[in-house]
């Protein structure tokens, strides 16, 4: 027996449906504004995603790729602006950003009506009193991922391993939120492998390529891997790999594959979110 496969694109390509739909009823197009400073490679690529996503779901999104050394100064003062913007209903500032950007107080700054990241402590606080204003994007991607194959999360043992901001602790809370029982596991929990063992439901978000191995599941748990490692292969070329050990398709009753799982789903929950944001900002409410 070998795992069902998790495929992002159908869950994700569906999502975006329905956000594109959401958006045509709207008066305007929902407007998104990207800001991105210097030039890594990942954010370029990752960003130009983003931005093509954006306008085939019928966004109106602009990009604002700043020099590296733009100083935090002018970095809040662009968010002011795009805060004060009446057509602009999403901000997000791609992460991570240059050492001499004081992060948390650029994510502060971010009016929570327009986070659709949900950065801001007053949507991860929120979140975590069980009245959820926008989603974190990874995590909410997961949850509409379970949806979409049909895996049920309540009443089930659910474990996540890795505390991040961005993952793994906000995607603790969708899950409680969802009625699972939820373990929150990191690197400091001694024998990983006898929690992530007593798990239905398994997401990792630890940042460790293949730190999952198929003795550490539950023989037909549904497992899935947030993480994205470039890794060289033993030909000396470069490629993505996840958190999860290939051979868990061994042991797990479904899984999600990296590339290709859980990472499309991120960019669809963006939008959606935008979506969601324009629908509040212009007094109609979306779902949920
Ligand atoms: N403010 C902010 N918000 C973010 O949401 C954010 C960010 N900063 N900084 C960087 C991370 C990373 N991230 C990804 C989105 C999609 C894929 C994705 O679609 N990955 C493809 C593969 C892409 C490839 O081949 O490189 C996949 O997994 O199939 C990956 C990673 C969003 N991030």
């Amino acid at each position: 027996m070998t795992a069902q496969v998790l495929a992002g694109a159908p869950a994700a390509a569906a999502l975006l449906s329905r956000a594109a739909a959401r958006a045509r009823t709207l008066p305007r197009p929902p407007g998104l504004a990207i800001v991105r400073l210097g030039d890594d490679p990942a954010s370029v690529s990752y960003v130009r995603g983003k931005d093509r996503k954006a306008r085939e779901v019928g966004l109106q999104s602009t990009v604002y790729a700043l020099p590296e050394e733009t100083s935090q100064a002018e970095l809040l003062a662009l968010i002011a602006e795009l805060n004060a913007a009446y057509d602009v209903d999403g901000i997000l500032v791609q992460l991570p950003l240059p050492p001499h950007i004081d992060e948390a107080a650029v994510l502060r700054a971010v009016d929570p009506s327009k986070d659709v990241d949900g950065f801001h402590p007053v949507n991860v606080g929120e979140l975590w009193s069980g009245r959820p204003g926008l989603l974190p994007c990874t995590p909410a991607g997961v949850m509409v991922l379970l949806e979409h194959y049909g895996i049920p999360v309540a009443g089930r043992r659910a474990v996540v391993v890795g505390r991040s901001a961005i993952v793994g602790r906000p995607m603790a809370a969708l899950l409680l939120a969802a009625d699972a029982t939820v373990t929150l596991a990191h690197r400091r929990t001694p024998d990983l492998g006898a929690v992530t063992r007593e798990a239905e439901v398994l997401v990792v978000a630890a940042g460790r390529p293949h730190l999952v191995t198929p003795e550490m599941v539950r023989p037909g748990a549904a497992v899935v891997d947030v993480g994205i490692n470039r890794v060289l292969d033993a030909a000396g070329v470069s490629r993505l790999t996840g958190d999860v050990h290939p051979d868990v398709a061994g042991v797990a009753g479904a899984l999600t594959p990296v590339p290709g799982g859980v990472g499309p789903m991120t960019i669809a929950a963006l939008l959606a979110n935008t979506v969601t944001a324009a629908e509040r900002r212009l007094g109609l409410s979306g779902p949920r």
